[in-house]
């Protein structure tokens, strides 16, 4: 057992767990599940014949199969670990096999749209619970995935109005349980937050690395040679899943627009103070981006770099 997961428990939460998608977020479900003894049985279920004979021999899933509708048979507890844009489609399909009384839940970077395309298909007696683990890398596919992925990080859940209480504080305690931070508010707040926090930075990411591929041709490598940190960590976030990325901006569109605008707003200031020579602009704003990146570290929610001897440095 990865050295930094909790004790499993005596008893499973949930006797029967369908896991549909198995990449990144949903095989790491499905070993974090396995090690903590969450499930009685784990079912996995891809569209991608491959996918499935991966989970088979990496022995992440009890069963493994093609089939949504018998894939969910008898599932407590289902989770879409899916691109968000193909959501709706899933619970459509799947639809036929839920068990009554089940609970749906999601991973979905995304959360407005994702209930607006699954609730409809979804019957009276089954509970919607959406949630969004906020933890992830660059990297794709089962063999991508890790147990200790959620360890510390968030988990927003985004019951809409008039969820089940009782299946609420079920997937509350399944995701605790995993070793997340459990928090819940409204999907449309979620998606407002999130477009500033995770998709526009990956907007910044993709469009910074295209541009410098483009100029390649002008600058005959050097963009590539003389990258620094900064770069090379745009690098990292622009190596992320194509279809994931087009999803989460076609799905929350509206937010990630109002957050584009306030940026250009912003970026306009700041050309317009190095073209003035208003130091004390860029100087303010850099002090201020600074205190926020060192309260973050000291609160514990980042690993601080490595200071290659320049603590010691600084003491002498
Ligand atoms: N990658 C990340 O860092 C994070 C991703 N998420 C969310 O998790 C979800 C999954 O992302 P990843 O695991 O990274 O993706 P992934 O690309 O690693 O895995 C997705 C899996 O879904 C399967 N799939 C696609 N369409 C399907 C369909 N119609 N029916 C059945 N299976 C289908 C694919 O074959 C693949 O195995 C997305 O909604 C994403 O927004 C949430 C937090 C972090
Ligand atoms: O790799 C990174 O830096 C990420 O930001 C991962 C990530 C991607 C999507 C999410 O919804 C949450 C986390």
């Amino acid at each position: 057992m990865p050295e930094r997961l909790g004790p499993s428990l005596s008893k499973p939460l949930f006797e029967r767990i369908a896991l549909i998608g198995l990449g990144l977020i949903g095989s790491s479900i499905a070993r974090a599940a396995r090690h903590l003894n969450l499930a009685g049985t784990i079912v996995a279920v891809d569209r991608s014949e491959e996918v499935v004979a991966r989970v088979r021999e990496l022995r992440i899933a009890d069963e493994a199969t093609t089939d949504l509708v018998a894939g969910v048979k008898d599932a407590d507890l289902v989770i879409l670990c899916v691109p968000v844009g193909v959501c709706g489609a899933v619970a459509e399909a799947m639809r036929p096999g839920l068990k009554p009384g089940c609970i749906v839940s999601d991973v979905g970077s995304v959360k407005a749209s994702v209930i607006a395309q699954v609730q409809p298909h979804l019957p009276q007696d089954v509970h919607f619970v959406p949630a969004h683990p906020v933890a992830g890398t660059e990297h794709s596919g089962p063999d991508a995935g890790f147990a200790t992925l959620f360890h510390n990080r968030w988990c927003i859940l985004t019951p809409p109005d008039g969820a089940d209480e009782q299946a609420i504080e079920r997937v509350r305690v399944f995701w605790s349980a995993i070793g997340s931070n459990v928090e819940i508010m409204s999907a449309q707040h979620h998606d407002l937050v999130l477009a500033i926090t995770s998709h526009v930075p990956h907007l910044i990411a993709y469009n910074i690395v295209g541009t410098a591929a483009d100029l390649e041709t002008v600058t005959q490598s050097e963009v590539i040679k003389f990258s620094a940190g900064g770069f090379r960590d745009f690098t990292r976030i622009a190596a992320s899943d194509p279809t994931m990325w087009r999803d989460i901006f076609l799905h929350n569109k509206e937010a990630v627009l109002e957050m584009l605008g306030r940026l250009n707003e912003d970026i306009a200031l700041l050309a317009r103070a190095i073209r003035w020579g208003e130091g004390d602009k860029l100087f303010d704003l850099f002090t201020r981006t600074r205190a926020i990146r060192r309260g973050i570290i000291s609160s514990g929610q980042e690993t601080p770099e490595p200071d290659f001897g320049r603590r010691r440095e600084d003491k002498a």
